[in-house]
């Protein structure tokens, strides 16, 4: 019933913009980039979830290059998969391309329009959870998590000594960003809840069931009433959660400033004098916000984890120098840990800056298999060229981040786990992630909406694997090769989740 409103709905749409087609924004003189027919592009998008979308957009970008148009309804949606286009998107003329499309999700950062109340939201977490001296104080929690996490997978071991390991990172990722966003060791049981409202959520929006409620914003809740009733029903049992851990923090938690603390004591500056409240956030924005952090940090870098774990396992001589690497820093791994007991040694972060290679091998993880195909996506917010196309106010671009990192023309054997191709002459890793002079790839995005958090991300990304591959052994299950084959969730995972052999290694 659903599928048959979005059809007629469209084809009215459809016959409405082919008289928008002449609008003085598209006249004779502003050409969009090339693409499939309006009918085609809606056809592609009616019948394909964005979950299966990028063989399609894979196939247009051969066809018609590295920038295309796919139009659906009245939305105008431009891919860019070249890293000198983006660079000039993104960086050169930032100011343009840095404001999102409308959602239904209010009051987070990423959904935020580009404008004083994004600068003030993001403002706040780079300086108040992100600086360096914060993230240094969250340090003894990335410790328990460590142990959290190794104690899962001792538990999680079968007889053979093989585990399946994704979900076991997943939660340590969460129990640390529910660290960081509530101060408070959270109960496995409520981890798992606060787990499960927020992936109904996320994958309700991958899959597009609620995106859809952006694309048609007013006659969308009369006709998907069920769909807004079911999203309505997400945030409020979400809410339900999040909300008592915001007001725990307020009934003065002392210790640690968290960054329900930070929302607690924000003030939103242009609506301090017309929100009856001095601009401070209610308790629902406050949750949207703390569920965003909790989404943002955690499925990103668990997915990479799993990446670059399985790489290991499939390249011994890889995870060999590695640990070499980690040995000649830190000393032999510490004798078997008993489960439950406090870690004494650890790889620390300290040490983690005298490791190039274990930055070179998270460096190629995340240019072999970015968390995200796609960054989120940006709109213009003012007319503009580029490369020849005219790009219409309020055109939606999205940005081919893994078809960057495996361009022939910038990387050597681009299918190829090499994390050589990171050092430099002596041996040191020296990349710029964000972009700024030139993007050769962008797994956490580049410019204005770059991640924020895309320096923490790398260093949970290296703590944990440096911890992981000093522990433990990590060895392909006999008979059974590592599959590298993908799927889209909110992320880009493992379609077979990695199943390693790990056996502890001995002093
Ligand atoms: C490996 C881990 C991570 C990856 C791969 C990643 C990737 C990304 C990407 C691709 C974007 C979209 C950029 C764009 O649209 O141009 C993004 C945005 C964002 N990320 Fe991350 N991220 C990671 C970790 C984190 C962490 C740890 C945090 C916070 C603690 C975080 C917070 C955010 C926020 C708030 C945004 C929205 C920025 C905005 O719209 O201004 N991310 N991330």
């Amino acid at each position: 019933m659903e599928t048959l409103f979005i059809i007629i709905i469209s084809l009215c749409i459809t016959t409405i913009i082919k008289s928008i087609i002449s609008h003085p924004r598209l006249n004779n003189n502003n050409k969009l980039p090339p693409g499939p027919s309006l009918l085609h592009s809606t056809f592609l998008f009616l019948t394909n979830s964005p979950l299966n979308f990028k063989p399609i957009l894979i196939n247009l970008k051969s066809k018609y290059g590295p920038i295309f148009t796919l139009r659906f309804g009245f939305k105008t949606n431009i891919f860019i998969s070249d890293h000198s286009l983006a660079h000039q998107v993104l960086v050169q003329k930032g100011a343009l391309f840095s404001d999102r499309p409308k959602s239904v999700i209010t009051r987070t950062i990423s959904t935020s329009p580009y404008g004083p109340s994004w600068r003030t939201l993001r403002r706040n977490l780079a300086s108040e959870i992100l600086h360096p001296t914060r993230v240094k104080a969250y340090s003894w929690a990335r410790k328990w998590v460590l142990q959290v996490l190794i104690n899962r997978m001792q538990r999680g071991r079968e007889v053979d000594g093989t585990v399946e390991v994704v979900e076991h990172f997943k939660y340590a990722m969460f129990c640390l960003l529910v660290f960081m966003c509530f101060g408070e060791k959270v109960d496995e049981s409520k981890i798992n809840k606060i787990v499960k409202i927020q992936r109904r959520l996320l994958l309700n929006f991958a899959s597009g069931r609620f995106s859809v409620l952006t694309v048609f914003p007013v006659l969308g809740k009369i006709i998907f009433r069920k769909r807004w009733k079911e999203f309505e029903k997400s945030r409020s049992d979400r809410d339900e959660v999040i909300v008592p851990l915001i007001k725990s923090r307020r009934s003065g938690n002392e210790g640690i400033v968290t960054y329900a603390d930070t929302l607690v004591n924000l003030r939103m500056p242009e609506e301090e004098t017309d929100n009856g409240n001095g601009g401070r956030l209610n308790y629902m924005e406050m949750a949207s916000l703390c569920s965003e952090l909790l989404n943002a940090g955690t499925d990103t870098t668990a997915a990479a984890l799993q990446w670059i774990m399985a790489n290991l396992v499939k390249h011994p001589q890889i995870q060999r120098k590695l640990y070499d690497e980690i040995v000649a820093v830190v000393g032999p791994s510490p004798a078997p840990v008993e489960q439950e007991v406090d870690l004494e040694y650890v790889v620390t972060e300290e040490n983690l800056g005298k490791m190039p290679y274990l930055k070179a091998v998270v460096l190629e993880g995340l240019r072999r298999h970015p968390s995200t195909h796609l960054l989120l996506p940006h709109r213009v917010m003012k007319e503009v060229e580029v490369q020849g196309y005219m790009i219409p106010e309020g055109a939606t671009i999205n940005f081919m981040v893994s078809e960057m990192g495996l361009d022939p023309k910038v990387w050597d054997e681009p299918m190829e786990f090499k994390p050589e191709r990171f050092l430099v002459n002596d041996g040191d890793c020296v990349f710029d992630i964000t972009g700024s002079k030139g993007i050769k790839m962008m797994p956490f995005g580049a410019g204005r909406r770059i991640c924020p958090g895309y320096d923490l991300g790398l260093l949970h990304l290296e703590y944990f694997v440096a911890n992981l591959v000093w522990y433990f052994d990590w060895s392909i299950i006999d008979g059974c090769d590592i599959d590298m084959s993908e799927k889209t969730e909110f992320t880009v995972v493992m379609k077979d989740p990695l199943r390693a052999r790990v056996s502890t290694r001995t002093p």
